[in-house]
């Protein structure tokens, strides 16, 4: 009964179809054949290995960004992020992630899921400014298309998803933690949506996300002030579910898929798809109105000087 008796797969709809285009224009657009090769690599790999079964995702230049593990024993995956020096969400390592998602979702050997982070004091810093900053239009779109898919996939999956956030969360690393299922954090560090004090504005699935994790009236006042929220604010909010030393975080984490993995798999995951549909079935049928909005919205004038001033700041401070 503690095992995942069945779980949704990607069939071959034309929503799958859409993606593996999507894929294939990818590595075509950016050089990622080592992508599709690791990810080959993976399949292969495997079934081969006895218990401990290791993945590692790279792309071309770029070794090792995302480590993906599964312990054969538990079937318990870590998804480990390593994207130096704040593992901010570019294209590519975007498109990494979606890729291990939808191999794990698949796999018969994996019922739970962890995702963390190997850089000291970082979970995530969200998304890459880099990308946002006087950008090429077409890799723009296809960068929002593709966060757009790792909510999806990550809100959605059936799995058992926990954040074992052991650093600075902020913006698109708190979407990502708030996709899971459960989240512990470590004292100490920050998480929140602060796109407002960066001059931009969290998009309305963002929005829903924060809604659905700790009520409207807190939401309202967080998204409007773009708060980042201590650890222990966190908690108090429910936007985290616990915290715990450092190196603690991970083996929590772990102690809790245990705890989900004791519910009958089927039951538990048609409630989660029930609750959650609701706000991946209106990004899916706002999608590109919603991937215009970000264009139009990013490449103003006024936002491309705000992020610009936006860098700099960061710079300075990092000197
Ligand atoms: C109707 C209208 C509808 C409109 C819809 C529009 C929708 C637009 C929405 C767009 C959504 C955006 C969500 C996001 O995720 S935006 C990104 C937000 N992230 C942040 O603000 C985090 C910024 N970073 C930090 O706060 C800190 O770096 C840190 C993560 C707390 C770590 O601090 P630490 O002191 O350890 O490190 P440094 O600050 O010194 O940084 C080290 C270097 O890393 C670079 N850096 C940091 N963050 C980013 C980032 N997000 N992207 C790219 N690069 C980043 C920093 O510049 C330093 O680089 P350097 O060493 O080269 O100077």
């Amino acid at each position: 009964m503690g095992q995942v008796q069945s779980r949704l797969t990607i069939s071959p709809t034309p929503t799958k179809l859409a993606w593996m285009m999507h894929l294939r224009m990818l590595t075509t657009m950016h050089g990622l054949c080592e992508v599709r090769q690791c990810s080959k690599r993976w399949k292969n790999l495997c079934p081969q290995t006895k218990n401990l079964q290791k993945c590692q995702m790279s792309s071309a230049g770029s070794s090792e960004m995302l480590q993906v593990t599964v312990d054969d024993k538990s079937g318990i995956a870590t998804m480990t992020m390593c994207r130096p020096p704040v593992n901010s969400l570019n294209l590519e390592f975007l498109t990494q992630i979606n890729i291990a998602l939808e191999k794990l979702e698949n796999s018969k050997d994996c019922s739970g899921l962890i995702i963390t982070s190997k850089i000291p004091k970082i979970f995530c810093a969200g998304l890459d400014i880099m990308e946002m900053y006087q950008p090429n239009v077409d890799r723009l779109q296809e960068f929002w298309r593709t966060l757009q898919e790792m909510y999806i996939r990550l809100y959605g999956s059936q799995l058992i998803t926990a954040a074992a956030i052991n650093g600075a969360s902020p913006a698109g690393g708190c979407l990502m933690a708030m996709s899971c299922d459960y989240r512990v954090m470590a004292p100490g560090y920050k998480i929140g949506l602060n796109e407002t004090q960066l001059g931009i504005v969290a998009p309305f699935w963002f929005q829903d996300l924060i809604i659905n994790t700790m009520g409207f009236r807190q939401s309202e006042m967080a998204l409007q002030l773009g708060t980042l929220f201590t650890s222990e604010e966190a908690l108090n909010l429910g936007m985290v579910d616990k915290i715990v030393p450092q190196e603690q975080v991970m083996e929590t984490a772990i102690q809790e898929i245990h705890k989900w993995k004791k519910i009958p798999g089927f039951a538990r995951q048609i409630t989660k798809s029930a609750l959650r549909k609701p706000s991946i079935d209106k990004l899916h049928s706002k999608r590109e109105e919603d991937i215009a909005n970000f264009r139009d919205f990013i490449t103003k004038d006024s936002i491309q000087k705000t992020l610009g001033m936006y860098i700099e700041s960061l710079k300075k401070k990092a000197k």
